[in-house]
């Protein structure tokens, strides 16, 4: 039996923030604002995964009003939705990330970051896609005031 899910957040980028995405900490001027860590991409992944098995989503497993999640690492959290014993059945088959920011320069990281998920995952780098594009400074991102992420994820059992 196969699942598909897809997720999307968008955090805003202010200065005295680290910019963490996919459990990378990358260095830059301004970082992602959030009630945790803000890593926008593993948030995108986490509701792509809630998503597949329509389970609601990552508001509904971690409360933004819950101060245990203040400052969490969304790699942690990412753990924990897996472990959920409506999930950890399932395998994930690929996943494709797609991280909209105008700056910094993503490539340098990105295969650090598919390790990272792919390691969380327990599957192969090569089933872990992750992009970066800017928008050619058109909207939000593209005027630095925030980056988003999507997620597309395949499930089997
Ligand atoms: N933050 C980013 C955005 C893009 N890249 C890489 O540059 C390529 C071209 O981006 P365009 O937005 O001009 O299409 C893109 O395919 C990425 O490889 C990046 O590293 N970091
Ligand atoms: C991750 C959570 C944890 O409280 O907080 P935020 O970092 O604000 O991120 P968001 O994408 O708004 O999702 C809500 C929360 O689940």
């Amino acid at each position: 039996m196969f699942r598909i899910g897809q997720g999307y957040d968008v955090h805003r980028l202010v200065p005295g923030r680290e910019l963490v995405l996919c459990g990378v900490k990358i260095p830059h001027s301004t970082g992602l604002l959030g009630h945790s860590d803000a890593d926008v991409a593993v948030h995108a992944l986490m509701d792509a995964l809630i998503g597949a098995l329509a389970l609601g989503d990552i508001g509904g497993f971690f409360p933004d009003t819950d101060p245990a999640y203040a400052g969490a690492d969304s790699m942690k959290l990412l753990e924990q939705v897996l472990a959920d014993p409506r999930v950890r059945d399932w395998r994930v088959e690929n996943l494709d990330l797609t991280i909209v920011a105008q700056k910094p320069r993503l490539l340098p990281y990105r295969e650090t970051m598919r390790q990272n998920l792919a390691a969380a995952l327990r599957i192969c780098v090569g089933q872990v896609s992750v992009k970066a594009t800017t928008t050619e400074k058109l909207g939000f991102e593209g005027r630095e005031e925030g980056i988003s992420a999507s997620c597309v994820v395949l499930l089997s059992r």
